[in-house]
């Protein structure tokens, strides 16, 4: 099977709320993409859409060009991390992945094989009521890895891990991109992504807003801007301001200035006798580019 997904006008409404406003992207193997926007940005409407578990009004969504609905032993073809919570309290993890191997017809060692893959040792022989979220959620990676799926849609899998886990997880999902899958993950958050995900999809109210390389976006967010250092940072904001730059304070003695050239702003200061001791390119984060998206996408009538 194909390792991809492609998600082609998606539109849901829940009452007067809507969760997918024509929304389009595509997921490639052989790297995480990230699927990245605030609380309420559609981003586990369209995984649960993906996975035949919410229709949508209109639009498709095909993994490996099929629908989800389509597919026989769906375990083989897309591994699902959505609420790590639903659990049976009784059973072993061991057990609960054993029971999931089975009903695809897998070998009983790929219960074993996952449940190394996804760290959870001797925890797996626990009841998966006595879990912590973390352990959850490595139990929820590794019912995902299961069916040595192509494509794999992991929503918020950094949740509930701690510094060790988070790290662990970042190198998993390299590793899993590198064997060839198709890795979709959401976050809230850009900077869990920053050094795992090659492209990011960025959604704002139900439609992308965003679908570049990593590099690109950061790219586009450092453009024409430049940072400053200087010990009259209140002077240096008045004159720059004046002439007609947004000024942002990134320090007690630094600034970002946008919309001015560095020769401009180098002359400028030497004019005004504006101490300074220097100007260069500004290099954004992936955060900043980031915020700068979604405050475009929240602003009324952007994107339209
Ligand atoms: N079953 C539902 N019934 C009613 N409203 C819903 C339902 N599912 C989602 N919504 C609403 O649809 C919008 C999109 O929700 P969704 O959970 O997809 O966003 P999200 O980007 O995943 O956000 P979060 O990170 O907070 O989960 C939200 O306003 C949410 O309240």
């Amino acid at each position: 099977m194909e390792a991809t997904i492609e998600v082609t006008g998606l539109r849901k409404r829940f009452g007067q709320v809507t969760a997918l406003d024509g929304m389009s992207f595509t997921v490639t193997p052989g790297r995480v993409t990230g699927l990245v926007g605030p609380g309420g940005a559609g981003k586990s409407t369209a995984m649960r859409v993906i996975l035949g578990l919410d229709v949508p009004d209109e639009g498709r969504a095909l993994v490996g060009g099929r629908p989800y609905r389509a597919l026989r032993r769906p375990l083989c073809h897309v591994g699902a991390l959505l609420d790590a919570g639903a659990l049976q309290p009784g059973r072993t993890g061991r057990d609960h992945l054993l029971w999931l191997a089975r009903s695809h017809g897998l070998p009983a060692r790929r219960a074993d094989e996952v449940i190394e893959r996804a760290g959870l040792g001797a925890k797996a022989r626990r009841r998966a009521g006595r879990y912590s979220p973390a352990v959850r959620q490595r139990l929820g990676l590794a019912a995902a890895l299961i069916g040595d799926p192509p494509v794999l849609l992991l929503d918020e899998p950094f949740t509930g891990l701690d510094a060790g886990g988070v790290a662990w997880l970042r190198g998993l999902l390299r590793e899993l991109a590198g064997e060839g899958r198709a890795v979709l993950v959401s976050s809230p958050l850009m900077s869990e992504l920053e050094d795992t995900a090659g492209h990011v999809i960025v959604v704002g109210r139900g439609a992308v807003v965003a679908d570049a390389a990593v590099a690109e976006l950061v790219e586009a967010a450092s453009r024409g801007r430049v940072a400053l250092r200087t010990p009259a940072r209140e002077e240096a904001m008045t004159a720059l301001a004046h002439a007609g730059a947004t000024v942002a304070v990134t320090g007690p003695d630094t600034l970002t200035v946008a919309g001015l050239a560095a020769e401009r702003v180098t002359a400028l200061l030497g004019r005004r006798k504006v101490p300074f001791s220097g100007v260069a390119a500004h290099r954004a984060t992936l955060e900043e580019a980031y915020m700068e998206l979604t405050r475009q996408a929240a602003q009324p009538g952007a994107g339209s």
